[in-house]
């Protein structure tokens, strides 16, 4: 983004502020070209003072904006697309959806206006420039296609997928930060129970888990081949592992992202009273 360039973040909950602190960190913009947005502006008073434009004023934001990314939730979202419909226009601004179950098309529909929509499925490690993004869109140019991976490159790794993939993208990679969360948190829970202290068997477990997903990304290897280098012949992780199995341990991660995705499905719409 050149510094004229203004992103307006529409919904700034959990995951728009999160991508609002990682864009800023990463340096792609200063806190005053991001415009901040909700109802409850005051909630958002510790960011006025770091510099960060706010208001609950949508319509104004996206005048302003070049990029006016939607963070709502899907059950907010056709609320906010009535009261921004007037000032949406084709030629200016680019829409980057980030909400869950909702379709480009179902976007512009709902505007009645043939705005270009990217959507962008990101997770929250986006505050830390870690999030694995997927993008997708139906009638985004390259130009901006590219513009938007750009943005996500700087804070974590973006892939471009086919739109239909995008509800399973959501379950795989955004809510895939908790299901990895509660794995963590359940090895702590394990080390506790065998003899450390609660904050060390977290560092302890968290340490270990970040060495795992390296191993497979800077290595390029696939779980297995790194499983067979730890298992001793009859030892204790292969004990452990197949202890863990034969409690369900991978078919549960597995039915909980297939519940997950058919879940991220049906979210929209269904207004919010
Ligand atoms: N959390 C995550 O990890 C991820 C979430 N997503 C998607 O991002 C979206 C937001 O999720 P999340 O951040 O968790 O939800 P939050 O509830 O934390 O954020 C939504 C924000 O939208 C604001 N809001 C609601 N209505 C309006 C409105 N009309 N105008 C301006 N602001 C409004 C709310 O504040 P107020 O009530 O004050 O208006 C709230 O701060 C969802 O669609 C979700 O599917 C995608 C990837 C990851
Ligand atoms: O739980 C949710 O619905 C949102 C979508 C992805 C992460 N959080």
């Amino acid at each position: 983004m050149n510094a004229q360039q203004n992103i307006a973040i529409l919904g700034s909950g959990n995951i728009g502020l999160s991508l609002a602190k990682g864009l800023v960190a990463a340096n792609i913009c200063k806190p005053n070209q991001v415009i901040l947005t909700r109802r409850n502006v005051a909630a958002l008073d510790e960011y006025a003072e770091q510099g960060y434009q706010t208001t609950s004023v949508n319509t104004k934001a996206v005048k302003k904006a070049d990029i006016v990314v939607l963070a709502v939730l899907p059950q907010q979202l056709n609320k906010l697309l009535d009261e921004i419909k007037p000032v949406i226009k084709s030629e200016k601004q680019l829409l980057v959806s980030v909400i869950s179950g909702v379709s480009c098309e179902d976007i512009r529909k709902h505007l009645e206006v043939n705005v270009q929509v990217i959507r962008a499925m990101p997770n929250t490690a986006i505050a830390i420039g870690q999030s694995m993004t997927c993008i997708a869109t139906d009638n985004g140019t390259q130009k901006n296609i590219n513009l938007v991976r750009s943005l996500f490159d700087t804070v974590g790794v973006s892939i471009q997928i086919n739109e239909e993939l995008m509800t399973s993208a959501t379950a795989l990679c955004a809510c895939g930060i908790a299901f990895f969360l509660r794995s963590i948190r359940a090895a702590s829970q394990g080390g506790t129970e065998i003899g450390f202290h609660a904050h060390d068997a977290l560092r302890m477990a968290a340490q270990t888990a970040k060495g795992a997903a390296d191993l497979l990304l800077q290595l390029s290897s696939h779980p297995e081949q790194e499983i067979d280098k730890v298992t001793s012949p009859k030892g204790c992780t292969i004990a452990g592992l197949n202890e863990m199995e034969h409690n369900g341990f991978s078919s549960a991660m597995i039915k909980g992202i297939k519940f997950s995705a058919q879940k991220a499905g049906e979210l929209y719409p269904n207004d919010e009273a």
